[in-house]
């Protein structure tokens, strides 16, 4: 049986390279993880998924205890099963959709009591019973349970969110006990502040995890602040871990992340914007509801080879995007998955040649302002 490990292949400045090993297969890193909230990526099937060059899907604690509830997937073979993706899948723990989605929570040292979103009926979170999720889930990367302050926050909310959240860590390594080839990653907090960062890392790594996700960020803090906490945070977690930052992001967020030293990262971006008539393209954004595009021939993206740059127009996009088609989301959340995954190809092709910074520069010369 492949336990999980993570094989650090090359560096480039502070960017990386390397593989993660699991039971389910290899995760190349740097790696984007497409979000499938409730058991999907939205408006694609699985094999879809898996040809845009994703590695790993992301899933969510919170969903899926309210609907189906993880009990009834475990009944049916577990959440790989259940979704047709036997590859691998990293779940949230729940904390952060709980406050961002869940009403009349209360937060208390045991965890956190709140009402679906869904259908109102009361529920619990604690450290415990997102391990015991997890497990039903089948996940093979399993994240601690932890509270994830809103930015702004004033230092002392910070400070005991961040020691909460350690002692949550420590609950969650517990309750996960030994279970060889799934993995548990810790989560620091401590949000834009150096020393606290500094006091998580640490207590994450005396409890000792199998990969170190930076949470707290992503908040509505904005680039540049991010920028600034990740030119110290990835540093301050074990080098021979992977490093996962949560919720990022746009593709420029994405490339100055992995330069920083981060690993693996996630985002609703690509396909919740693609059901938007958004696409990221090499050359910036194109908004396919502009009238610009309703007699133009040409595909979103002349370097693309997914399925929408080969075979339709921006014409026909922009023609089922307002004729509200079902295709333009399944089209646009196709190209802009398979974009993502194209960028972080590039990314670790080029940190393994040591053509990093070229890479970087050569993507921001490429994208011209505003709409194309
Ligand atoms: C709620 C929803 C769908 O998730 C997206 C998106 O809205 C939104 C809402 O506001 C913006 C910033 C624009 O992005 O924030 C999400 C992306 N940022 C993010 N995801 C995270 C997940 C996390 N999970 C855990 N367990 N712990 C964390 O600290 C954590 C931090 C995170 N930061
Ligand atoms: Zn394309």
């Amino acid at each position: 049986m492949t336990r999980f490990s993570f094989d650090l292949q090359g560096t480039d400045g502070s960017a990386r390279t390397g593989v993660i090993h699991t039971p389910r297969g290899q995760i190349r890193t740097p790696a984007f993880m497409p979000v499938g909230t409730a058991a999907t990526v939205k408006a694609m099937l699985p094999e879809s998924v898996e040809a845009t060059g994703a590695d790993i899907l992301l899933g969510n604690t919170y969903h899926l205890m309210l609907r189906p509830t993880a009990e009834r997937i475990d009944r049916l073979g577990g959440l790989h099963r259940f979704m047709n993706w036997d590859r691998p899948i990293l779940t949230d723990s729940g904390g952060f959709q709980v406050m961002s989605l869940a009403d009349l929570r209360k937060l208390t040292e045991e965890g956190v009591s709140f009402r679906s979103h869904v259908d109102g009926s009361k529920h619990m979170l604690t450290p415990e019973r997102s391990m015991e999720i997890q497990r039903l889930l089948g996940s093979d990367i399993v994240m601690c349970f932890d509270e994830c302050p809103a930015l702004p926050a004033d230092r002392k909310r910070i400070e005991e969110s961040m020691r909460l959240s350690m002692r949550w860590a420590a609950r969650s390594r517990e309750a996960f006990g030994d279970r060889p080839g799934h993995a548990l990653f810790g989560i620091q907090q401590g949000g834009l502040e150096e020393d606290m960062r500094e006091e998580s890392a640490e207590a994450l790594r005396a409890i000792g995890f199998d990969g170190y996700a930076i949470g707290g960020l992503a908040v509505g803090e904005g680039q540049e602040a991010m920028f600034r906490a990740l030119d110290f945070a990835p540093a301050q977690l074990p080098e021979d871990k992977p490093r996962y930052l949560m919720g990022v992001g746009k593709p420029d967020d994405i490339v100055g992340a992995v330069k920083r030293g981060v690993d693996m990262m996630d985002c609703v971006l690509p396909s919740r914007s693609g059901r938007t008539g958004q696409a990221w393209t090499r050359r910036g954004q194109v908004n396919i509801k502009n009238a610009r595009h309703a007699d133009d021939p040409r595909p979103l993206d002349a370097d693309c080879t997914c399925p929408a740059c080969r075979n339709y127009s921006r014409a026909y996009l922009h023609h089922v995007f307002r004729a509200q088609e079902m295709i333009s989301g399944m089209l646009l959340t196709w190209h802009n998955l398979h974009y993502y995954q194209d960028l972080m190809a590039g990314m670790r092709a080029a940190i393994a040649e040591n053509r990093f910074a070229a890479f970087e520069a050569a993507f921001h010369a490429a994208r011209a302002e505003g709409d194309i």
